[in-house]
């Protein structure tokens, strides 16, 4: 069988490489404040492709353009790398750092290039550069990448880059030039160049595997979040009270829902306009926040009508948190005009009652507190006349 040609090889994974960054580079595109560090790994396989022609070019161009172009370009990609990789575990990118040992290595290159030309020095401090920076890259994911088989994949491909540079930076300084002269085709040359190809290709695989999950989770976020207010939407709360459900315990029962709709706000939208609506709503959200327990939850359910979950409390608890929402909109001090707000209160004594249920008759006592007059607090009559103890307001 005749064995596949190296530079076959090359050109093949260039072009994987090229599909791989176009993948990336319209992830980085779409979802750019969410996942950050993938427009930086795109550049990073394109400069490794770049590299690639500029390497074939040695004897057509000059070789004081094509070596320092080819390394600068390699090395130029694996800083992308590990700044891509920064920004994407949410890490100060050191780009300074980069910078200085990237001038600082091709300015070696320069010197063994043209001052004291010698090509085993120029391979040593090539590979040995690399080598620190892959090292640099392995410390990261260690300490950051989340326990998932990418991490551990993406660390033996970094293991692997690194050991290969270590290797050929060692053999230059001990062996000839001609074991590593990737021009010359010796075997460890040839196997240094077949691996570090399929490596680079690799690596794009865990990015998008990486940048996949990355975007899984945040996609998940977004479905049970309220965009505006950052809260938990109907659907999360719902999720919330099921796990609830699933999990409970005995503390979390007597739990209290709190039904709450701000009063003619339409009259804030038609005087202010829609964005100081929207500010009254966030501002609302951020003061009945500061009332709540850890372990209590708000979410928005559309318009002006929010909803609070407190487990472990009884409906006489849950009025008092009530009138100090109230309370607290009342004395607020803020330029933005605030209107007072209507709550229904009902509670579940077990884990048994659905969360559809309960919401219904927390809306019940809410319709009762807007038939009142508004900027009152109601509570469900099925919690009344049941184990709890009615309160009068
Ligand atoms: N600014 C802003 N307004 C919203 C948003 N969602 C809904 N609204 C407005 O909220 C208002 C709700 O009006 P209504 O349902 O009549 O309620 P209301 O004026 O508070 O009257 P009552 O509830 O009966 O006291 C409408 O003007 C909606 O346009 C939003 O996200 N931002």
């Amino acid at each position: 069988m005749k064995p596949l040609d190296i530079y076959t090889l090359v050109f093949m994974n260039a072009f994987i490489c090229i599909g791989m960054s176009v993948i990336m580079f319209s992830v980085h595109r779409t979802f750019k404040s969410e996942v950050q560090g993938v427009g930086h790994w795109a550049w990073a396989q394109l400069m490794t492709l770049l590299a690639l022609p500029i390497l074939a070019t040695q004897g057509i161009l000059s070789e004081y353009v094509a070596i320092p172009g080819f390394n600068g370009a390699m090395l130029w990609g694996q800083g992308m790398t590990l700044i891509g990789t920064q920004l994407f575990y949410g890490q100060k990118p050191s780009w300074r750092l980069f910078l200085f040992i990237w001038g600082l290595t091709i300015a070696g290159l320069m010197w063994w290039l043209v001052v004291n030309p010698d090509f085993s020095m120029r391979v040593a401090i090539y590979s040995l550069t690399t080598f620190v920076m892959y090292c640099a890259l392995i410390r990261l994911v260690w300490r950051h990448g989340e326990k998932h088989f990418s991490s551990y994949f993406f660390m033996v491909l970094l293991l692997v880059h690194a050991g290969l540079n270590l290797l050929r930076g060692s053999v230059a300084l001990t062996l000839d030039e001609t074991s590593v002269n990737l021009a010359k085709g010796s075997n460890l040359a040839t196997t240094y160049l077949a691996t570090s190809t399929i490596l680079v290709q690799l690596l794009s695989v865990v990015f998008l595997v990486m940048a996949s999950r990355r975007l899984k989770a945040v996609l998940e976020q977004r479905a049970v979040e309220d965009p505006l207010t950052g809260v938990l939407n109907r659907r999360g709360c719902g999720a919330y009270y099921e796990r609830l459900q699933l999990h409970a315990r005995q503390a979390d029962f007597p739990l209290a829902l709190l039904a709450i709709d701000l009063d003619h706000f339409k009259c804030v939208n038609d005087l202010h306009g829609h964005a100081v609506g929207d500010q009254v709503l966030v501002f609302v959200v951020g003061k009945i926040r500061q009332l709540l327990r850890e372990c209590d939850q708000i979410a928005r359910f559309g318009g002006e009508e929010f909803v609070v979950v407190l487990p472990g409390t009884t409906v006489a608890e849950a009025r008092l948190v009530a009138a100090r929402i109230q309370a607290s909109l009342k004395n607020a001090q803020t330029d933005l005009p605030l209107c007072t707000l209507s709550v229904g209160i009902a509670s579940n004594a077990s884990a048994d009652d659905d969360f559809d249920h309960l919401l219904q008759r927390a809306d019940a006592a809410l319709y009762r507190a807007k038939n009142n007059g508004r900027d009152s607090i109601e509570t469900d009559h099925a919690t009344q006349s049941g184990s709890e103890t009615p309160v009068g307001q």
